[in-house]
C-alpha cells in the first residue's frame, strides 16, 4: 500500500525548523521507515537544508541517497539529482515511487510523451515533482539549464545533488567530461546550496570537486570506509586450474544467493553469462554493447531474482567493485 506523503506544508517553513533533527527523523521514518539517521547523514541533511554548500564522502551503499532524498520532503521545491547513469536513476526513481514520494528522471532513453509529460509539469504553475533525476550531459544542454533558471526564479530550486561528484575531477578513475559542465551551475544558480557525494576518498580528487563546484565554505563531511560486514578474498587465476569452474563453485556454495560479476570486458561479460547458464546458474551479461532496453529488462530480471547473477562491465554502476578487480574479473555479494 502507498503511503500518502507527509504534506510538506506541515513543515514549519523557517530553516531552523526545518533543520530541526526531530522533524527530520520523522519524515525519515514515515517515508522510509528506518529508525534513525546514519553515520554523517543527519548533518549533511542539516547542512543542505540551512543553505549550506555540502561535501560528503561516504562508502559504497553508506547512505548517500537519504542526504538528498530527505531535504526534498522537508522544503518546498525541487530537488535536482545529477546521476552518471540511467540505470541507477531509474532505479531509484522506481524505489521512491513505490513509497508514494513524486520522483521522476529526465533521459534519452525515454519515450517523447513521457519526457514532455515531465516538461510540462515542470513549467506548471506549481510542479508536484519532488526530485527531479537528470544526467549531466542534459544540464550542459542551453534549454535544459534555462528551464532550470525558471524554477530557480521561480523560488522552486530547493537542492543541486551531484551524486558520483568524483567524475569531475581528472584526478579521478572515472572522470566523464560532460561533468566538468556542472561547474556552470554555481555561475546560474547562485544561491541554491549544492551537496556533492561520493565515495571516492583520495584528497587531490575532493580538492578538485570542491574547487570545480565552486562550493562555497562546504560542510566537509566524510563517514568511515570500514565495513565490517563485507568479507574480501582474492584468488589468483594462475593458481587456479579452471578460473570458471571455481566461480561457479563458489556461488554454488553460496545457495541462492544474489551476485554482480564483474569484468573488464564486454566479451568476458557475455562469454562467462553463457558458462553460468549451462551450469544451471541464471545469468545474465550486462554491459554499454547491449541496448537500453535489454540493459533495462537485465536490471530488472536481477532486481526481481528472475536472474541469479549478472555478469557485467562497470557500465552497470558505480556499485562499488570497480577498485576490487584482480585478473580479469571480481565479484560483489549483494
Ligand atoms: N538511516 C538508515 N538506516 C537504515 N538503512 C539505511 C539508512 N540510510 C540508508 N539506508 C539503506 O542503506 C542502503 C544503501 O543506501 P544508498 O543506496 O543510499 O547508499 P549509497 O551511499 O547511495 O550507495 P552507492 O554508493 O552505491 O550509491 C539502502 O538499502 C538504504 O535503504
Amino acid at each position: 500500500m502507498k503511503k500518502s506523503p507527509l504534506p510538506v506544508q506541515n513543515v514549519n517553513r523557517s530553516d531552523k525548523n526545518v533543520s530541526g533533527k526531530e522533524v527530520l527523523v520523522k519524515l525519515l521514518r514515515w517515508h522510509f521507515g528506518h529508525a534513525d539517521f546514519r553515520g554523517k547523514q543527519l548533518e549533511a541533511i542539516q547542512a543542505v537544508v540551512s543553505g549550506r554548500d555540502c561535501f560528503c564522502l561516504m562508502p559504497t551503499g553508506g547512505g548517500k541517497s537519504i542526504c538528498y532524498q530527505i531535504p526534498a520532503l522537508a522544503k518546498p521545491g525541487i530537488v535536482l539529482v545529477v546521476s552518471p547513469l540511467i540505470a541507477l536513476m531509474e532505479n531509484q526513481v522506481m524505489a521512491l515511487k513505490e513509497k508514494g514520494i513524486a520522483a521522476e528522471y529526465l533521459s534519452s532513453t525515454q519515450a517523447t510523451h513521457v519526457r514532455n509529460k515531465i516538461h510540462e509539469d515542470l513549467d506548471s504553475g506549481k510542479p508536484s515533482v519532488r526530485l527531479l533525476y537528470v544526467t549531466p550531459e542534459l544540464i550542459a544542454t542551453k534549454g535544459f539549464m534555462l528551464k532550470l533558471r525558471k524554477l530557480h526564479d521561480r523560488g522552486l530550486l530547493n537542492l543541486i545533488a551531484i551524486d558520483e561528484a568524483h567524475c569531475i575531477s581528472s584526478w579521478g578513475h572515472d572522470f566523464r567530461p560532460s561533468y566538468r559542465q556542472l561547474s556552470t551551475l554555481r555561475d546560474s544558480l547562485a544561491d541554491v546550496p549544492v551537496l556533492a557525494l561520493t565515495a571516492t576518498a583520495a584528497p587531490k580528487v575532493q580538492t578538485d570537486v570542491i574547487e570545480s563546484l565552486s562550493l562555497r565554505n562546504p560542510l566537509v563531511l566524510k563517514s568511515s570506509f570500514n565495513r565490517p560486514n563485507i568479507f574480501y578474498e582474492v584468488r589468483y587465476k594462475d593458481l587456479i586450474d579452471n578460473a570458471y569452474t571455481d566461480l561457479c563453485n563458489l556461488l554454488k556454495s553460496c545457495g541462492n544467493i544474489c551476485a554482480i560479476i564483474y569484468c573488464l570486458e564486454r566479451t568476458t561479460c557475455d562469454d562467462l553469462s553463457l558458462h553460468l547458464s549451462s551450469t544451471g546458474i541464471s545469468s545474465a551479461a550486462y554491459h554499454a554493447g547491449l541496448n537500453s532496453n535489454l540493459r533495462s529488462t537485465v536490471l530488472d530480471d536481477w532486481l526481481s531474482s528472475k536472474k541469479q547473477v549478472i555478469v557485467a562491465t562497470v557500465a552497470f554502476g558505480s556499485w562499488g567493485a570497480r577498485d576490487k578487480r584482480s585478473n580479469g574479473f571480481s565479484t560483489e555479494w549483494v
